[in-house]
């Protein structure tokens, strides 16, 4: 479970008077798979950050089980360290989750396919090596829920099947927050959904009830 208590969160140059998300409220119990909609610049990117814990509220409070696993966001790359090898980032990573650190490494090197690179400084590696191995970690450790910011699957046509079929997989025994715009692969993937309203969150019973306020929200209409 996932509780979060009157979140207010902004950035520095923002009017005081205008938080990205304010006084915010929202358990997430993992029973679901939750889909959030916002329009552009409305906190979905802040909201999973402050959810994955890379990011803290300004105020208000949140408060995750030490039961659930909850993931940083899919395929994110940004704490590997340049200086490190693949390999080490991953033995690192799976160290500060509390896997098993040889059976990461064993499933990051098969599943990302990049030969010798594995070993070498992240910091001469090209970009799609280093998104092949962020995917495959956010796989390798088994979360109970994955936070989704948009879907970024990583590679050529064939490597992104291989991304999308092992995170099916894996989502049968685990459950996705997933913020985007995109209407047609929330209403695919999620079964319950809210959408961002002036940093609040605005629930509905059903996918379809959301996507119509969102679409509403940015005056989409349907003929
Ligand atoms: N580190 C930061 N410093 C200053 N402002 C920020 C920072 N991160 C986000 N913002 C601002 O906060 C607001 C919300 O940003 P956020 O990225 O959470 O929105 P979003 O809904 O994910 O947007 P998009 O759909 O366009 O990616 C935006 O106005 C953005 O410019």
């Amino acid at each position: 479970m996932i509780t979060m208590s009157d979140i207010t969160k902004s950035y520095r140059g923002r009017p005081a008077d205008n938080p990205v998300l304010s006084h915010l409220n929202a358990v997430f119990d993992g029973s679901e798979d939750i889909g959030i909609l916002g329009g552009n610049g409305s906190g979905k990117s802040t909201l999973i950050r402050l959810l994955a814990g890379m990011d803290y509220p300004d105020s208000g409070e949140i408060i995750r089980s030490p039961d659930m696993r909850v993931s940083y966001p899919l395929s994110y790359s940004g704490f590997f360290h340049p200086h490190m090898s693949g390999r080490d980032n991953v033995r690192f990573i799976a160290r500060l989750y509390g896997a098993d650190e040889n059976e990461c490494i064993r499933f990051v090197r098969e599943f990302a396919e990049i030969g010798r690179s594995f070993d070498q400084p992240l910091s001469f590696c090209s970009s799609s090596v280093k998104s092949r191995i962020a995917f495959a970690m956010s796989l390798a450790i088994r979360f109970d829920i994955y936070l989704v910011d948009e879907v970024s699957a990583v590679g050529d046509v064939a490597f992104k099947r291989r991304c999308m079929a092992a995170f099916a997989e894996r989502r049968k025994h685990a459950k996705i927050i997933m913020v985007s715009q995109a209407v047609t692969t929330i209403r695919r993937m999620c079964t319950r959904g809210a959408v961002i309203v002036d940093g609040q969150l605005s629930w509905h019973e059903t996918m379809a009830d959301a996507i119509n306020e969102f679409e509403n929200q940015l005056g989409i209409i349907h003929v």
